[in-house]
């Protein structure tokens, strides 16, 4: 089945300063599938990424130009609600970032900043969020200790219920598993095959295994350009470009 695009970008540079890191990225990303950004360190798979929900306007330097559209909006347009647009494409970090407080108060923190005070609704949210994120088990009975406290792989299951509970459209994740031991990343990997039923999911990864185990498409960059993008079987049975079969078959990167 062929799903529509819920974000298209048409030639996308990105500069720090004189520097140009991403050099007219056109690709588009279909609806609940996942895609997987692969390319050797430094190729600007993470600043890419980082356009998708602006946060390069948080990078001193940083400008992108081009088009970028979530559901036809161009959400670089003047009128952006820049922190309406974080909640619609939600972000996940290499290292988990539980902000120190208890699991509870994290997964609602979105919620709560949106003036929701509803006790009813917050422990509803919550309950959710961590059932999706599949650790409602682990932790349902210490939602109030603190996350801290909590694994590396747990933690990072706790941050994405708390970026699943203010409901995305787009989640984003940059090498989400790369500081997980294998059995907490296979934990992350079967959730997000789960979530992809929801929801429409875009990974940064290093990992050829994850990349081919868990996307649907695959968009090879290098020194940021695009070289290939396509389904995540043909790139890596049958690849297109010299570059792309030498990068998959760990000749460099
Ligand atoms: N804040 C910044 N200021 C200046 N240059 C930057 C900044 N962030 C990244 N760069 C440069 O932009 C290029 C792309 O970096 P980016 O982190 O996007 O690559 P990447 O493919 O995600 O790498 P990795 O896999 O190592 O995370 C690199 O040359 C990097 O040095």
């Amino acid at each position: 089945m062929t799903h529509k695009n819920i974000i298209t970008s048409r030639d996308v540079h990105i500069y720090y300063g004189d520097f140009e890191a991403i050099k007219g990225v056109d690709i588009d990303f279909p609806e609940h599938e996942i895609t997987a950004l692969i390319g050797p360190s430094g190729c600007g798979k993470s600043t890419y990424l980082r356009t998708l929900d602006r946060m390069n306007d948080l990078v001193p330097g940083a400008r992108t130009t081009g088009d970028i559209r979530l559901n036809g909006e161009d959400i670089y347009a003047a009128n952006t609600d820049v922190v309406q647009l974080r909640k619609r494409v939600g972000m996940v970090f290499q290292q988990p970032n539980p902000f120190p407080f208890s699991i509870y108060d994290n997964v609602v923190y979105g919620l709560r900043l949106a003036g929701i005070r509803d006790r009813a609704m917050l422990d509803e949210a919550c309950e959710q969020s961590l059932k999706q994120a599949a650790i409602w088990d682990e932790v349902k009975d210490q939602l109030h200790d603190s996350a801290l406290g909590l694994s590396g792989g747990q933690q990072q299951r706790v941050v994405m219920a708390r970026v699943l509970a203010v409901q995305p459209e787009v989640i984003l994740l940059d090498e989400p598993t790369s500081a997980l031991d294998p059995i907490s990343s296979s934990q992350i990997e079967d959730t997000l095959l789960e979530l992809r039923e929801q929801y429409t999911i875009i990974i940064v990864t290093h990992n050829m295994q994850q990349a081919s185990r868990i996307s649907d498409r695959t968009a090879f960059f290098l020194q940021g350009n695009i070289i290939e993008v396509g389904p995540t079987k043909g790139i890596f049975m049958d690849p297109q470009h010299k570059e792309t079969e030498d990068y998959i078959s760990g000749r460099f990167g």
